[in-house]
């Protein structure tokens, strides 16, 4: 019997962000391996036009969840939605919400948060920050909480080359951070940014970084651990592998280069990519748990969820085996056929943007126009690459995060848990795990259909023809341009069509002699 999932039984669980990519994961796993649990309450906010109840019906009516409807039939009774928008003062939670709440909880997970790069600091603030120290403070009133676990990011000290499991000072304390965003007016705050950021890449990595800071100070008495992950990809191999369902981190990439529209990106090719699997950090987040509840560490523990020190995966080997994917499970309608290259210097970045980006996109968009439709690639090309361009940083840099706390709590779980809370990425296959990520990608983004898989084939060849066209036709125009301006390349066609004229006599000579 496992003993995480005996611990989580009968428990009363609260998590933020569960309509989140981790969140909804984290959810999955508890129900599947705890289904006796007593309740997991969601803070969620309606969105999209859908109340909070169709939106966790929609989650748990999803293919990620068909294993969980089989183990725990009754998880629609398990589940508990409580309106709460973490931007509001106490959340704008209802009183009676609130009371039950505070009385119930065993455990947090703390996982909403705002990930975009772009974000304005109040913004990311608000959520990353003063949202943490709020939970925080509603986690102190709670009596029967037993563990209080935080997920961060392992890019929160970017600025750091080597990151231990510790937390790092900021310059500026959060609590200055947060009494200012009060009184200070936007201007001024996008013009402190850049300052208050310092080396950061972005708001995003700087705000986490302030929230554990937070975590630390507000949670002195409390059982608290973070977990900080690195770049979270699909599911390794639970509930099943590949699933992930948003544009985020390298999932946007990949379908960018699957249909062609990625044809080449600026990166270090032997620089770590430090990909670690949604399930991997689900596994590691409750073991975590369960370790921080029973266990009661003296300080706050901090688990970094990497894999580059364990099993080092690099970018090259990485896109070569995405490349190699598309090859055999091909994008449907894909704009040109997928091929990318990684790029060195900026020069050649800008030069390939030019040729293989916006020029395409541009040709296209005039074709579009002179076949009566909207043109939309051009536009299309330059969000993709005002993304990339936020994204470039994380691709150009190698990090070193040590992993003694993780190793420890693997070695302090049973064979049991070890088997079924598997956070050991030592075991992971590369190779087999990115096929079966792009593969995810195309089914459960794309929602594309593997039957398709012939037509799409069908339709690269196509591309090919018309490439191999396109490029004679342009080769012609050229040559008889530079004919009609120039002496040389004139003289150059005469000797060629006059050695091509002996070469074709001597050839039927020859053969006229034979007979
Ligand atoms: C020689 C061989 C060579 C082989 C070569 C092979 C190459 C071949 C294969 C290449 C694959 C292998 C390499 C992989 C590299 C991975 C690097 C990953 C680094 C990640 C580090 C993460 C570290 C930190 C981890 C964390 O700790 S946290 C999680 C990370 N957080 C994020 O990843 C949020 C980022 N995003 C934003 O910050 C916002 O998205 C924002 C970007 C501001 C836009 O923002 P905006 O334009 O305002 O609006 P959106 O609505 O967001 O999007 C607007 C439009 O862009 C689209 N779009 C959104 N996203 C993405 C995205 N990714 N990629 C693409 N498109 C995207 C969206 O579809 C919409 O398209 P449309 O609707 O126009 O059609
Ligand atoms: N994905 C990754 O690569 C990594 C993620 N992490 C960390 O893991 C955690 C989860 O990330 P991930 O699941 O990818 O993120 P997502 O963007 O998928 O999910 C964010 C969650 O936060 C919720 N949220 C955002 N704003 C509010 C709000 N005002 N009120 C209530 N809920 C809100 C969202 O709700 P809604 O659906 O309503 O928008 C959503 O459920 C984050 O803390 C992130 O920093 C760390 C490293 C890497």
């Amino acid at each position: 019997m496992s003993t995480i999932a005996a611990f989580y039984g009968s428990k009363s669980i609260l998590i933020t962000g569960a309509t989140g990519f981790l969140g909804k994961v984290l959810m999955e796993k508890l129900f599947r391996t705890s289904p006796d649990l007593k309740i997991i309450y969601v803070l969620v906010r309606p969105k999209a036009g859908q109340t909070l109840q169709q939106r966790v019906f929609q989650i748990l009516n999803s293919k990620l969840f068909e294993k969980v409807k089989e183990i725990c039939p009754n998880v629609h009774e398990k589940i508990r939605p409580v309106s709460a928008d973490l931007n509001q003062h106490d959340f704008g939670i209802s009183k009676e919400d609130m009371d039950e709440l505070l009385s119930s909880t065993n455990i947090v997970f703390h996982c909403a948060a705002t990930v975009r790069f772009d974000d304005p600091l109040r913004h990311a603030v608000q959520l990353n920050v003063t949202a943490t120290q709020q939970l925080l403070s509603m986690a102190s009133q709670m009596p029967k909480l037993e563990a209080f676990i935080h997920l961060s990011t392992a890019f929160s000290n970017c600025n750091l080359k080597h990151i231990d499991e510790v937390i790092y000072p900021c310059s500026v304390e959060p609590k200055k951070i947060i009494d200012s965003m009060e009184w200070l007016d936007d201007a001024i705050i996008d013009e402190i940014t850049p300052k208050l950021i310092g080396d950061r890449p972005n708001t995003y990595t700087y705000t986490k970084a302030l929230g554990e800071i937070v975590v630390q100070q507000e949670g002195a008495n409390m059982n608290i651990a973070i977990i900080r992950p690195s770049i979270v990809g699909a599911t390794w191999q639970e509930p099943f592998p590949g699933w992930v369902d948003n544009l985020n981190g390298p999932n946007g990439l990949i379908i960018a280069a699957g249909k062609g529209f990625l044809r080449a990106i600026k990166a270090t090719p032997m620089a770590i990519a430090d990909l670690i699997p949604a399930d991997t950090v689900v596994n590691l987040t409750l073991a975590a748990g369960w370790y921080t509840a029973v266990h009661r560490p003296k300080s706050t523990l901090i688990y970094h969820c990497t894999s580059g020190n364990l099993n080092p995966c690099n970018w090259l080997k990485m896109g070569l085996q995405v490349l190699a994917t598309f090859e055999k499970v091909p994008f449907e309608k894909a704009f040109r056929r997928p091929k990318a290259d990684f790029t060195a210097t900026s020069f050649t970045t800008h030069y390939w943007n030019a040729v293989s980006h916006r020029a395409p996109a541009i040709i296209y968009d005039v074709y579009l126009r002179l076949t009566g439709r909207k043109p939309r690639v051009t536009k299309l090309m330059n969000r993709l690459l005002r993304t990339i361009s936020m994204l470039e940083y994380f691709i150009n840099h190698s990090w070193e995060w040590s992993t003694h706390n993780t190793e420890m709590l693997m070695s302090m779980l049973s064979p049991e848990d070890q088997r079924m809370f598997n956070f050991d990425v030592r075991q992971l296959n590369w190779l087999e795990y990115i096929e079966n990520y792009v593969v995810g990608v195309k089914k459960y983004l794309l929602k594309e259909d593997m039957a398709g898989v012939p037509e799409a084939r069908q339709h690269l060849k196509r591309l090919r023809n018309i490439h191999y066209l396109f490029n004679i036709a342009l080769f012609l125009i050229i040559w008889r341009l530079l004919i009609a301006r120039w002496q040389t390349a004139r003289n150059v066609w005469f000797f060629i069509v006059s050695f091509c004229s002996k070469f074709l006599s001597y050839f039927r000579a020859s053969s006229t002699l034979k007979l």
